[in-house]
């Protein structure tokens, strides 16, 4: 889908990226001033980098040993940035008009009411975009971006000049586009949970113009050093479940994880119905006997894989709940007083509130 390999000096900055993603949604990942911004306009063609190679979708778009340069125009690109850039003068059908009409291959009214219908944009569609909120111009934005007809679609942080809720609005949309179009997507963000959401497989992580990571979501979650002092916190695993049914009197829904049950806050998906948990591994707790008469809600019989020193006071356990993983963080004298050892049985507590507000996810298998 993607493979980069570049070199680009701009002004004390200087980006030295490469690596190859063949997933449908690949996530980059990293702080303010690492780059990101940059490798976009690279990858888009609008600045071309001191050396390198790049390919999108099966095509070689830049390659500065063979002088080829193909331009931004003739990249298929679709670009969303972190603020809307609409015509104010335009009204929302002749911005949607505006991405079509650069489209190579003009997409019809089919399509052109299949993106509408996707982002919900229809009622809108004969409104000034002044008047729009910004989630609603994002939505048009993406939209706009989509009718061009692009093979590869850029999103640099679409959410970022929204507040909390405009982003929680938004979020669902980019989710069923990822989740219906078999269009490659970079989704560029500093924020973990909406990574977790959008590019739970792919995540290539940049800092000081450098890749550190480059592989699976769910390897990247479980190493705090590249996460950043910021996100270090939310270390941990993706767990695997699937939904068994939902307890609304008590606004719960019970999930199958291997053979043993999970409660986690209600979830809007059926039964049936695959699921992935963001596990914080601070949110775990380690019992070697079944505790009985607490209030947490799930106690996972699991096996003790590896124990890891983190700093002096701290010990990352991971450990084995059927096939999948888990991991525990647990202070150094916790480990002690409990004797933990790999090969051990041990019961990992978490409470089902902790499992609120997570990347939950309908996907068939991480
Ligand atoms: N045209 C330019 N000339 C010189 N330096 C630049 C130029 N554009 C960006 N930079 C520098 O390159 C570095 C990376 O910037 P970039 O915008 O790519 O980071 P980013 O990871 O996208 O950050 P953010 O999340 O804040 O958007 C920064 O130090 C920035 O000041």
């Amino acid at each position: 889908m993607l493979s980069i390999d570049i070199t680009h000096r701009q002004g004390d900055f200087t980006l030295e990226c490469a690596f190859d993603s063949d997933a449908r949604v690949t996530g980059l990942f990293g702080p303010s001033g690492a780059g990101k911004s940059s490798l976009l306009r690279i990858i888009a063609g609008l600045v071309r980098p001191d050396r390198g190679r790049i390919e999108l979708a099966g095509r070689c778009v830049f390659d500065s040993a063979r002088r080829l340069q193909v331009p931004a125009h003739k990249r298929r690109i679709g670009y969303v940035f972190q603020r809307a850039r609409l015509f104010a003068h335009l009204n929302v059908r002749h911005n949607l008009g505006y991405g079509a009409w650069f489209a190579r291959e003009k997409p019809g009214r089919a399509r052109f009411e299949q993106v509408v219908d996707m982002l919900d944009i229809g009622p809108l569609l004969d409104r000034r975009v002044t008047g729009l909120s910004g989630g609603e111009q994002q939505r048009v934005a993406i939209g706009r971006a989509l009718l061009s007809n692009p093979a590869v679609l850029l999103l640099d942080e679409p959410l970022a000049s929204l507040d909390v809720a405009r982003r929680q609005e938004v979020l669902p949309y980019i989710e069923r586009l990822s989740a219906q179009s078999e269009l490659p997507i970079v989704f560029v963000s500093h924020q973990l949970d909406e990574l977790l959401r959008l590019a739970n497989r792919r995540v290539v992580a940049v800092r000081d113009g450098r890749v550190t990571f480059s592989g699976p979501t769910a390897e990247f979650l479980a190493r705090p050093s590249l996460l950043g002092a910021e996100q270090a916190r939310d270390a941990g695993v993706l767990l695997r479940g699937e939904v068994v049914t939902h307890l609304p009197e008590h606004g719960l829904s019970e999930l199958t994880c291997g053979a043993q049950s999970l409660y986690v806050p209600h979830v809007a998906h059926p039964a049936g119905a695959a699921i992935t948990l963001h596990v914080r591994a601070r949110d775990v707790m380690l019992a070697r006997q079944r505790p009985t008469d607490i209030s947490a809600l799930n106690v996972l019989e699991a096996r003790i894989e590896s124990l890891v020193a983190d700093g002096d006071y701290a010990v990352n356990v991971h450990m084995q709940v059927g096939e999948q993983a888990l991991e525990a963080r647990i202070t150094q004298r916790s480990a002690e007083a409990l004797a933990l050892a790999p090969g051990q049985t041990i019961h990992a507590v978490i409470k089902s509130l902790a499992l609120a507000e997570q990347a939950w996810e309908r996907l068939g298998s991480i």
